[in-house]
């Protein structure tokens, strides 16, 4: 019996339900949910503005290091890019659909909403997508688990954007109305991802299975897009947008930096033939670098390096 710490959301509570239950299937073993509130569950305000990386990690965390949980199931795009002493990630399972979501009222995708259109998100990537997009739109800072943000469509809002990834997790993919093409909104790094964390000397039947339960492809694409964010110096709430993925023998790596205010998007691409761990985080250095040098860091703020 291993235990299996998850935040308390129902988003959370599924996606660690799903490990826990692949975890028995190859391991014939049992798997219990432990739930831990960490800092982003209790506390309200701009998520952006509470002190950044790890709000939703810490407690998990350090319910590893201190033997109350034997594993830990992460969205990887929560996960802070620095490595977490006396802790490694033992599995990055195949990947959902990356992209961002649009839910809308009347099902409108985005180029259909009309001037003035209230859309609700509390990510500054998305918002900075959104406005150089469409720079007539209101973009409305909002925060809550996916299905309070969906119940705004209800109320004040006429759209709201969410990870395709987290609306299919929880069975509410058809209040999406359009997913957005990486030319209209890349995702946030490591989005669509789970990682599962386990501390060091965890017993070797529970390395074994979650082994089985990795997926290389994806684990190559993570760990460039996770390069390229570290080397930009920002963290999960900067507007910063990347995606890669395997193309046949080619890894490639399409990203942006942004002005949160829409008024200017660096984009750039890169490919590598090495399909290997070094490789890719080569390719996510190499990319931020070019990035960087055409003026990326001047549009990360400060207070979400
Ligand atoms: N920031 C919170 C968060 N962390 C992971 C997901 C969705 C699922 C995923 O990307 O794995 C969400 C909700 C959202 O962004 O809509």
């Amino acid at each position: 019996m291993f235990k299996l710490g998850t935040r308390g959301s129902k988003l959370a509570r599924t996606q660690s339900q799903q490990i826990a239950d692949q975890l028995s299937a190859v391991g014939g073993f049992d798997v219990e949910l432990v739930e831990i509130r960490t800092d982003g569950d209790v506390l309200t305000g701009p998520l952006s503005q509470m002190g950044g990386t790890g709000v939703f990690v810490t407690a998990l965390r350090a319910a590893l290091l201190d033997g109350r949980i034997d594993l830990a199931v992460h969205s990887l795009k929560d996960l802070p890019t620095a490595a977490a002493p006396g802790l490694l990630t033992a599995a990055v399972p195949i990947r959902a659909d990356a992209r961002d979501a649009l839910c809308s009222r009347s099902h409108r995708t985005l180029s259909e909403l009309p001037s003035g259109a209230k859309v609700g998100t509390g990510s500054p990537r998305r918002a900075a997508q959104l406005r150089a997009a469409r720079t007539d739109l209101e973009v409305v800072d909002i925060r809550g688990n996916v299905d309070t943000r969906l119940g705004r469509l209800e109320n004040d809002l006429d759209a709201v954007v969410l990870a395709a990834a987290g609306l299919g997790r929880i069975d509410r993919s058809a209040a999406v109305s359009e997913l957005f093409s990486s030319e209209l909104m890349l995702p946030a790094p490591g989005q669509g991802a789970l990682a599962v964390e386990v501390a060091h000397g965890t017993a070797a039947s529970l390395t074994a299975a979650l082994a089985a339960i990795d997926d290389s492809a994806t684990r190559l694409a993570v760990t460039a897009e996770r390069a390229l964010l570290a080397r930009l110096e920002a963290g999960c709430s900067a507007p910063v947008g990347a995606f890669a993925q395997l193309q046949g023998s080619l890894l490639r790596l399409e990203a942006c930096v942004c002005a949160v205010d829409g008024s200017r998007v660096i984009r750039q691409a890169k490919s590598t033939d090495g399909i290997t761990e070094v490789a890719a985080t080569l390719l996510g250095i190499e990319l931020a670098e070019a990035m960087l040098a055409d003026g990326a860091a001047e549009l990360i703020p400060a207070e979400l390096g």
